[in-house]
């Protein structure tokens, strides 16, 4: 199986390792330092008490790698539409694309059914640039539980707090062996893979871990450990999960989280939220798709969630004073 990572930085890098050791023939598109340092010396992904190295086809342009059997984009919400008009050297007529990303996605209402079918998020997709490049018969869901972090050039450091996997899933919901072939991949490849019929509980249960812990992470500048030891903090992301889980069950959703597991992973996890490692990196912060497009979905839905409300509310503030976001 030929498949290439668009966008391989931590999550990118991560996935493509597994999918190097379960046997895939891979490759990644990636720029920078970062592409500059592979190519030298390969790619390199701590992972607990071992260390995956891997000499990856890599590229900034996506007509050197070639047509794929299927196409994982891991690059974040904001940086989709620009990379979603690269990918056309690397799709033949039938080849998948998996948009493996936190938070809303942007296809979450294609093939949704109700009388929300069809609706676009603008937000995420402007103008449609991402439909129209990849269309949705190509599109395939991915959620991924992996905290991971590039801590140099061309290496990559994968915690181990959480048990890892990509949830995979049809957006109309029908079982498919294009998801079922690249989890049997991933599973060969030593990682956690699944196939659910209902991608979009997936979506609201990981966001469940990114409402509860992101804003909360920025604001302190600290890690989950750290703010879950103090109680009013522990109590706002609690406050956060059922607000959060009120949305999705109004939505049609099983966001499915037992807030005590997820509380429970807080207070063990010492990583850096990919939306904290944004802000001390001084990168555009991810704010739309994790924050501010669940909460028109809560306006949309007539939910009230005024914890959810400030915690946004001051996240976006400081993502703009640090000039990382603007709106
Ligand atoms: N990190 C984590 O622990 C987790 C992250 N996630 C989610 O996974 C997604 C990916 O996050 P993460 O891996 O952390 O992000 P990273 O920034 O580490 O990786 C994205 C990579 O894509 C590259 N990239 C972006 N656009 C292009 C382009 N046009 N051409 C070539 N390369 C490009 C970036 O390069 P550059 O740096 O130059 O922009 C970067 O190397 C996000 O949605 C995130 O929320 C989910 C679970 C955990
Ligand atoms: C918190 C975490 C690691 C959950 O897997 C995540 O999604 C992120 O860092 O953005």
């Amino acid at each position: 199986m030929r498949v290439c990572v668009f966008g391989a930085g931590a999550i990118g890098g991560h996935l493509l390792a597994r999918l190097a050791r379960g046997g895939a023939e891979v490759s990644m598109v990636a720029r920078g330092a970062h592409l500059a340092a592979i190519r030298a010396d390969g790619l390199r992904v701590q992972d607990r008490d071992e260390e995956i190295h891997v000499r990856p086809a890599a590229s900034d342009d996506p007509a050197e790698l070639g047509r794929q059997d299927i196409v994982l984009t891991t690059v974040k919400a904001h940086a989709l539409p620009a990379a979603a008009a690269m990918l056309a050297p690397l799709l033949g007529p039938d080849t998948p694309v998996v948009f493996v990303v936190n938070g809303i996605p942007w296809w979450y209402f294609q093939h949704h059914g109700g009388p929300l079918d069809g609706r676009r998020l603008p937000r995420l997709d402007p103008d449609d640039t991402i439909l129209r490049a990849v269309g949705l018969q190509r599109t395939i869901g991915g959620v991924v539980y992996a905290p991971c972090e590039v801590i140099a050039p061309g290496v990559v450091r994968v915690e181990g707090s959480t048990q890892h996997r990509l949830i995979l899933g049809e957006i109309d919901g029908r079982p498919g062996p294009r998801v079922e072939a690249l989890a049997e991949v991933l599973r060969a490849g030593g990682t956690g893979a699944e196939v659910t019929p209902r991608i979009r509980d997936a979506v609201w249960a990981k966001l469940m871990n990114n409402l509860s812990t992101g804003p909360i992470a920025v604001l302190s500048a600290s890690v989950p450990q750290d703010s879950t030891a103090e109680p009013a903090i522990a109590s706002a992301m609690r406050m956060a999960i059922a607000e959060g889980a009120a949305i999705a069950a109004t939505l049609g959703c099983d966001a499915s989280i037992d807030p005590d597991w997820q509380m429970a992973w807080a207070r063990r996890s010492r990583h850096r939220p990919s939306i904290l490692q944004d802000l001390q990196l001084g990168r555009q912060m991810e704010v739309d798709a994790l924050y501010t497009v669940p909460l028109e979905l809560a306006r949309l839905a007539g939910v009230a969630t005024p914890t959810l409300d400030l915690l946004v509310a001051l996240l976006r503030q400081r993502a703009r004073a640090a000039g990382l976001y603007a709106d």
